[in-house]
């Protein structure tokens, strides 16, 4: 049975930020995710994992200005020097949380380009270099383009390909179901063929991104096909719920 983890930067949007990780444990939940914590002191969110007993599943690097429209700085050469310093940055979080992996982000950027390309590989060296220094693993996460325009990492056989050439090891793919169907449809399948290099996974009903079991995809049945792959990490409910999210949660039950 996977283990779920609660998105805060989705779930729980009733209650302030620091205020979810009560909700999510109140709510059933072990472990909780989050796109990025770092409007918050580490210790700070390090109190509230510890005060409920959860575990930090996942974050993600620092993305550049999210809200001027960044979206990652990886394979964006002229962001080299920030892109560093968000390593730094994500590290110290990892060390206060004891998150066991961290999603490094693309940026916006043609795969065609060589530039952004030969940035991005630059980059996994040395944010799985630093990372593995600590225990961490590194995980990339094809985005579709439908959500996410122009976003440099739009493939999952290209991300898997890469993961094989770099032979990092701590480097790990990050497989989000609801872009996976978005982006090549054969959701069994590519968990099947990508197992082995699967180092997080997300779910989300396909195409209105609520609760699992809500959209075109049968995610009971996918959920029971990681299991049958032996999956053992988790699963980030990176979901908008369609109501109340303490009212959305039956599907979950049905595997606890
Ligand atoms: O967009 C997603 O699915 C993600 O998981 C990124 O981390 C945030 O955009
Ligand atoms: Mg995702």
């Amino acid at each position: 049975m996977p283990r779920f983890a609660a998105n805060l930067t989705m779930m729980f949007t009733e209650h302030e930020f620091l205020d979810r990780f009560a909700a999510a444990k109140k709510a059933g939940f072990d472990a909780v995710e989050y796109l990025f914590p770092y409007d918050q002191p580490p210790e700070a969110i390090a109190e509230r994992l510890r005060a409920q007993g959860l575990t930090q599943a996942l974050f993600n690097l620092p993305p550049g200005n999210w809200e001027a429209g960044d979206r990652g700085l990886a394979a964006l050469p002229d962001r080299a020097e920030e892109f560093r310093a968000s390593i730094d940055t994500a590290l110290r979080y990892a060390e206060a949380t004891g998150v066991g992996r961290v999603h490094v982000m693309s940026g916006l950027a043609s795969r065609q380009d060589v530039t952004a390309l030969t940035a991005y590989r630059d980059s996994l060296r040395r944010v799985c270099d630093a990372a593995g220094a600590q225990g961490l693993d590194v995980v990339i996460e094809p985005i579709n383009t439908r959500d996410m325009p122009g976003y440099f990492l739009d493939d999952f056989s290209f991300a898997a390909d890469l993961i094989a050439e770099l032979g990092l090891p701590n480097l790990k793919l990050q497989f989000d179901i609801y872009h996976r169907q978005i982006l090549h449809g054969d959701v069994l399948m590519g968990l099947r063929e990508m197992a082995p290099i699967i180092g997080h996974v997300q779910i989300a009903a396909v195409p209105d991104r609520h609760e699992p079991g809500t959209g075109e995809l049968d995610d009971a049945r996918i959920l029971r096909e990681l299991d049958a792959l032996g999956y053992e990490g988790f699963v980030g409910c990176e979901y908008r719920p369609a109501g109340r999210t303490e009212d959305g949660l039956d599907w979950m039950r049905a595997f606890a």
